[in-house]
């Protein structure tokens, strides 16, 4: 087991009506004027946000509202944010959806007492503890942002879909209610489920050894999450398949799940290539893609890892031949994605092989060093998984 150190400081008030203590839990821990950060109009139409502004009200906690944060959320509208704390003395951020709407929160929470451009903490990686405590009310299980210590923005003038990791920007409170989920459409349901699904693969697949304590963990979760998928895309409004997802989706990222591993990444790096060139692309939807594509790439640093990963997740029974073991484990995950209503390849994303050469110069995050740890992957292979997703 490798050292590390973990950080967890979210207080979790999770069940029917979580969301209707916004105010009392923040007036406990002192807010007097809270930024409310949402996306588009659907948290407005449905009443949340009145809800949440009405409990605020009854707690005496002032309230500032910045709305329209888009899926892949992008700087400039962080930066508004930030405009607002600078004005308004904001001294907490309430995030209101999914992993696009709690990214722009840590932004802006980040930028907040910042003199500088934010998006210099994207470029640099720079710590920082100065950042405003952030609230989540979340709408959608996927991202895991609501407990993790990254945020990532994208940044449209340059074309680049960047990570900041800072512990100091975990949530200091998350509300989950699964029935807000029920109004998920099902492609969004489907992609948080193979977002979450890959957050576990991500940290299963490494250049370590076996962590018992960490991989019986991840693999549990990796049973439940394909257990309960098939159940919330059946019955959406099905309260305990919606609870064990939510709560599943935190776990998946908050960290547990890969301690004492180097962990890998290279995956979600391929993928974020993709949503920076065309931000219509939804995250889950691409990694549906490239994950089955990194793994017929990769497997044979370590085809005993993937012959283990088919037992355990898929039950599948091993035939004496672990190279052809590990095969049938990706073309399980593939049918797993799959069956969610997932894309299986880039030409179902409508990228096609002259945007390789687009997306390959972009792999800026990692300064062209080698990348991933499964297998070190230069952008010659790196162009190659993309080949293998067309
Ligand atoms: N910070 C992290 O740790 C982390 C981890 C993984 C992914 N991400 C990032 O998170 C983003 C994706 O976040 P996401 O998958 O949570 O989705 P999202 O926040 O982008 O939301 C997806 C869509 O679902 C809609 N929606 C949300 N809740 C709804 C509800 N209850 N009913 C109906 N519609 C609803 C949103 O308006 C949006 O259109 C990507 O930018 C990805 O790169 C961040």
């Amino acid at each position: 087991m490798e050292n590390f150190e973990f950080v967890s400081p979210t207080h979790f008030v999770f069940g029917r009506g979580a969301e209707e203590q916004v105010g009392a839990k923040l007036s406990e821990r002192g807010a007097k004027k809270v930024l409310i950060h949402f996306g588009g109009q659907s948290a407005v139409k449905s009443g949340l946000i009145d809800r949440l502004k009405a409990t605020l009200d009854a707690a005496g906690i002032e309230h500032v509202e910045l709305g329209g944060v888009r899926p892949n959320p992008e700087i400039g509208l962080a930066r508004e944010g930030i405009r607002l704390c600078k004005e308004h003395n904001i001294d907490w951020v309430l995030a209101v959806g999914g992993g696009s709407v709690i990214d722009s929160a840590k932004a802006v929470a980040v930028g907040a007492h910042y003199d500088g451009d934010v998006w210099d903490f994207f470029e640099t990686k720079q710590p920082t503890n100065d950042v405003l405590p952030i609230a989540v009310v979340l709408t959608i299980p996927a991202a895991g942002s609501e407990a993790s210590k990254n945020t990532v923005m994208s940044n449209d003038e340059l074309q680049l879909k960047s990570g900041y990791p800072n512990n100091a920007q975990r949530p200091k409170l998350a509300f989950m209610n699964p029935e807000l989920t029920f109004t998920l459409p099902p492609f969004q349901t489907a992609a948080g489920l193979t977002d979450m699904f890959c957050h576990l693969l991500e940290r299963f697949f490494d250049d370590v050894g076996a962590v018992p304590v960490t991989d019986n963990l991840n693999l549990s979760l990796m049973k439940t999450v394909r257990a309960e998928a098939p159940r919330v895309m059946v019955e959406p409004e099905n309260y305990d398949a919606r609870a064990n997802v939510m709560w599943a989706g935190m776990l998946c990222h908050q960290g547990l799940a890969g301690v004492g591993r180097h962990e890998d990444w290279a995956t979600h790096g391929l993928e974020h290539e993709l949503s920076a060139l065309y931000p219509e692309i939804t995250h889950g939807a691409g990694l549906a893609v490239m994950f089955p594509a990194w793994m017929e790439y990769v497997y044979p640093e370590n085809p005993a890892r993937f012959a283990y990963y088919g037992r355990e997740v898929f039950g599948l029974a091993p035939t004496g031949d672990v190279e052809a073991d590990a095969l049938s484990a990706i073309d399980e995950t593939r049918a797993f994605f799959a069956s969610l209503g997932m894309p299986t390849t880039l030409a179902e994303l409508d990228v096609c092989e002259d945007d390789i050469e687009k997306l390959i110069p972009t792999l800026k995050e990692n300064k062209g060093e080698p990348f991933g740890s499964f297998k070190k992957l230069t952008k010659d292979d790196a162009r190659e998984i993309y080949r293998l997703a067309l």
